[in-house]
């Protein structure tokens, strides 16, 4: 960056805020992290290594560690906050005393909070109500970013300031940072894909192939599109790096946390067991939850994440429920070209039965 050096802060101690604050000081920023664990930010402080989430990478030394708010967020015109949903309110209240509405605030959190179903931008517009708000979501696997794998990412915020100044902040020779005004898309995007990853995962574990990850990512994708167009989102968010581009790597990768749950439960773990051996935040498995329950009331359908919802939470065995879902009702390829509905009422002309009559056993294909 040519200009002033500019001071941003990061709230979260994790992998993605460790990663993300070495980034920005790549580029020249000055950085300061905050983080509850007193411990680790000694660590951070004096070895530039967060031995606890990203043991194997260098931090760049320009950004320091604290547990004290106030000092983090002093002079900050970029404050990142990457905490999982579940304590995400709870650390932008503590932040709030010290927030400034020139501030751009940015959240980096893929999931959605439970007792409101809102995203993280809409809490941080109920908490904060300041103009600057924006997202990020992409294939950002925290790991690789550390290790300056060539990445990108997409800043989404409907305030031109917010796109612009995060594309100079964190844009650098390994990070490209696209834009988009889809914020309510984008941020769908990174929260919905966290399901996907973990049948993705367990499908895995059972050995199933190739054809099978292609089949469930491009459904997943499907099934995305549809219950964002019910929330408002533009379809075509989800051809971009938050839609397709993050559901593709965190369905194939071990690295992706909601892929090892998916995987572990695949090998005959508990879903318990399987969260408890992460020791790292899973989104999806809340979000498989909120989401099902969103897309029943709202007679959105859904078949994959209901499928994973039975195989999470009711213990039907996964190859069973892979079964249902291939032998249910025929559908359609690409909803958006030639509508579910017109394929399934084709069916019932030819076979002769009525709408009432034609449920079938089984769920309707995805
Ligand atoms: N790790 C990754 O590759 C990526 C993660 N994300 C998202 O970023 C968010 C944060 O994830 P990670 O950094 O990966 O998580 P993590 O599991 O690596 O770390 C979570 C951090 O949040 C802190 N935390 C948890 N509860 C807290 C509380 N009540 N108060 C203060 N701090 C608290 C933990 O101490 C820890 O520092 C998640 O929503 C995740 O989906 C997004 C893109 C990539
Ligand atoms: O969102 C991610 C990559 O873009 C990280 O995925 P996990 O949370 O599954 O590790």
């Amino acid at each position: 960056m040519s200009e002033q050096q500019i001071n941003v802060a990061v709230l979260g101690g994790g992998s993605f805020g460790t990663a993300l604050a070495s980034i920005a000081a790549d580029n020249g920023a000055r950085v300061r992290q905050w983080m509850r664990d007193g411990e680790l930010v000694d660590q951070i402080n004096s070895t530039h290594r967060n031995g606890r989430y990203l043991p194997a990478y260098a931090i760049n030394p320009a950004v320091t560690a604290s547990t004290d708010m106030a000092t983090v967020l002093e002079d900050a015109e970029l404050v990142l906050i990457a905490i999982p949903s579940k304590a995400f309110r709870s650390v932008v209240q503590a932040a709030r005393p010290w927030l400034k509405p020139e501030q751009i605030l940015v959240s980096t959190t893929k999931g959605i909070e439970q007792e409101s179903f809102l995203l993280m931008s809409e809490v941080l517009d109920q908490e904060i109500g300041f103009p600057h708000v924006g997202v990020i979501a992409g294939p950002n696997l925290a790991s690789e970013i550390a290790d300056k794998q060539l990445t990108a990412t997409v800043i989404a915020s409907h305030d031109p300031l917010t796109r612009t100044r995060v594309q100079q902040v964190l844009g650098c020779r390994y990070f490209r940072v696209y834009a988009s005004d889809d914020r309510h898309g984008v941020e769908l995007g990174g929260a919905l894909k966290n399901i996907y990853a973990i049948a993705a995962g367990m499908a895995a574990a059972l050995g199933m192939g190739e054809n099978t990850r292609s089949m469930l990512m491009t459904r997943a994708l499907a099934e995305m599109s549809r219950f964002a167009v019910a929330q408002g989102a533009n379809p075509m968010t989800f051809l971009g790096l938050a839609g397709v581009g993050d559901l593709i790597v965190t369905c194939s990768s071990n690295l992706s946390r909601n892929y090892r749950v998916g995987y572990a439960l695949g090998q005959g773990q508990t879903l318990e067991q399987a969260v408890d051996s992460l020791g790292q935040v899973a989104e999806g498995v809340n979000t498989v939850r909120l989401v099902c329950d969103k897309a029943r009331n709202s007679g959105v359908y859904m078949p994959l994440a209901e499928g994973l919802y039975h195989v999470l939470f009711d213990n039907v065995p996964p190859k069973d429920m892979a079964l249902s879902l291939m032998m249910g009702e025929q559908s359609s390829d690409v909803e958006f070209v030639l509508p579910r509905e017109a394929v399934q009422q084709a069916h019932r002309n030819s076979t002769g039965t009525s709408s009432d009559e034609s449920g079938g056993d089984g769920p309707e294909r995805t």
